[in-house]
């Protein structure tokens, strides 16, 4: 299973100020770190980082122990990310959508279906799973969004604030879930403003201003 460290890591966008500054931390598998801090804190950023979106001005992110080179390797290495703004296509279905993710990382169309199914009921979806995510609520899309992470099964799952829209019923599902898969081995990183969802998590680092302190560990 994969191991996540980010090393005395700074980061700016193009010749902007640095909105990360001497970020290190260590994502282990079976773990829940929940990354936590007010808007703008730089909470995407990091999880950008750590999900080889965006490259290190100072500082290295590894997965065991290799360097990250770019988004493609983080895939090689099963680096999942869920993104804040769900990142689904919205004239497919739900169900299309876990399915197309699957296909791409190499599951027979059969099998892609099946856990297609399983995973939307998990997420209390199974009657919207052939609907078109752009008919879908807020809410229901986030879930879909989620489940197509899970339905990836990956070594590193990144989740950027994905139960924003949820109620309160949803939002337990989603954490249970996301401890399910760290039961399973993932290392798991949930970004999160909402102090009740991070002090469910394991370990907790919280960013000010784009420094970073960890709560627990
Ligand atoms: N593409 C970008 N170009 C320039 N600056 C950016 C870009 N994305 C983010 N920033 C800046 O980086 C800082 C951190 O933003 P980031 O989105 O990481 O914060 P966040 O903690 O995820 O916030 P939120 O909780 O509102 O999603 C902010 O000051 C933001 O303006």
């Amino acid at each position: 299973m994969q191991m996540l460290t980010v090393d005395e890591m700074s980061i700016s966008y193009g010749d902007g100020p640095v909105v990360l500054r001497d970020v290190s931390v260590t994502v282990r598998p079976g773990r829940v770190l929940a990354v936590t801090g007010a808007s703008g804190a730089g909470k995407t950023t990091l999880l950008h980082a750590m999900a080889g979106l965006l490259r290190p001005r100072d500082g290295v992110v590894s997965v065991d122990g290799q360097p990250l080179r770019d988004r493609d390797h983080a895939v090689e290495h099963r680096i999942v990310l869920i993104p804040q703004d769900n990142g689904l296509a919205p004239i497919l279905t739900a169900a299309e959508n876990l399915q197309v993710a699957l296909v791409a990382d190499g599951v027979a169309a059969p099998q892609a279906r099946r856990q297609t199914a399983t995973t939307l009921d998990h997420l209390g979806l199974a009657t919207q799973a052939d609907q078109l995510v752009e008919e879908l609520s807020g809410g229901q899309q986030q879930r879909t969004a989620i489940a197509r992470g899970l339905a990836l099964r990956g070594g590193v799952l990144l989740a950027d604030e994905v139960t924003s829209e949820l109620d309160a019923g949803n939002r337990q599902r989603v954490l249970d879930l996301l401890h399910d898969e760290a039961r399973r081995g993932a290392a798991v990183v949930f970004a999160t403003h909402d102090p009740e969802v991070a002090a469910a998590c394991e370990a907790e680092l919280h960013l000010v201003e784009g420094r970073a302190e960890v709560v627990r560990d």
